[in-house]
């Protein structure tokens, strides 16, 4: 029964029990409870997880040509299904939260998140979270799960996480840690852009300030790895593009795929295996100014 609830066969979880005990770290997360292994109600959950994120893991052409969305494409009415079973057994876990809710005991996610959709805010506006919405984050919260679970990132996980890789995009526009590319010289006169290059002029490409372009990046000295993101939170690949930190042309980084996997393995890593916390003390203790809260 594990083998076919397995979310990798084979690969990394031939027994399904990873898979198993990954949901109920999630459920216990998001609903304060634990699930016997053979409980009906959460094997299928899994099992619809598990066809979901199949189902949508095949190519859409409606990504390509949005006007196919309208026509009856199998992969992606059944995709449509499964996440609404899945969104209504959520809705449950959700309504029985609501009936024993004590704002003085908050047991896991969503209490927490009711408990911000009751914050009545003093300005009258509305409050920031709704039913759907607390259903839809405890969703993707499940979704993300379904991603790497327990096991080890590896470089090939890049291509899902959006959000991890616009965050790390971010870091590198936001912080610019190599402002100027090393001194290159020109090889002969040159006209750019109608500035005379005489030949044998130093350059150096000063890349804080292409990083810092407001007609590029909107509010650029904000920290916002949103800015990456589509309305789809998917990454667009075009914005990444315009980020210069391993240089441009022919002598740019040789290593720029290899320094984007490694930060990404050791940013995933010590997010999955470390819990952080803040230390303002030592950071005082240092003498390092307070980061600056957006
Ligand atoms: C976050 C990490 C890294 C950053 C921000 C970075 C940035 C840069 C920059 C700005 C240049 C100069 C480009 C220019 O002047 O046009 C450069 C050159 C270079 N980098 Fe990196 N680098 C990183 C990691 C690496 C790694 C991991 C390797 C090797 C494994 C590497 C190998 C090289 C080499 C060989 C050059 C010289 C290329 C040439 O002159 O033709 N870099 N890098």
């Amino acid at each position: 029964m594990f083998l076919e609830l397995s979310l990798e066969k084979g690969a990394f979880d031939p027994t399904g029990i990873t898979t198993c005990t990954v949901a109920n770290v999630v459920c216990t997360l998001c609903f304060g409870k634990r699930y016997e292994y053979n409980d009906e109600a959460f094997l299928s959950m899994i099992r619809i997880n598990a066809d979901f994120l199949k189902a949508t893991s095949v190519v859409n052409p409606a990504d390509f040509i949005p006007w196919f969305r309208y026509l009856p494409i199998p992969a992606m009415k059944a995709a449509q299904g499964f996440y609404e079973v899945l969104n209504n057994f959520i809705a449950q876990r959700v309504e029985e939260h609501y009936t024993t809710y004590d704002k003085n005991h908050l047991r896991d996610i969503t209490d927490a998140l009711i408990s911000i959709s009751n914050d009545k805010r003093n300005d009258g506006r509305a409050p920031p979270f709704s039913n759907d919405k607390i259903i839809s984050t405890v969703n993707d919260i499940f979704g993300a799960d379904g991603k790497i679970g327990l096991r080890s990132p590896r470089f090939d996980d890049r291509k899902d996480l959006h959000y991890t890789e616009a965050f790390i995009s971010e870091i590198l526009r936001h912080t610019s840690f190599i402002p100027f590319t090393i001194p290159h010289r020109a090889m002969k006169e040159t006209i750019l852009n109608g500035y005379l290059i005489p030949q044998d002029t130093c350059i150096f490409v000063n890349m804080y300030q292409v990083n810092h372009d407001e007609t590029l990046w909107e509010n650029a000295d904000l920290f916002r790895p949103e800015r990456f993101l589509n309305e789809n939170g998917k990454l667009d690949k075009s914005l990444i593009e315009k980020v210069l930190v391993f240089g441009m042309g022919i002598r740019k980084c040789l290593g720029e795929d290899m320094a984007r996997n490694e930060i990404f393995i050791i940013l995933t890593t010590i997010l999955q295996q470390l819990k952080l916390e803040k230390c303002l003390s030592i950071i005082h203790s240092a003498g390092y100014p307070l980061p600056k809260l957006l």
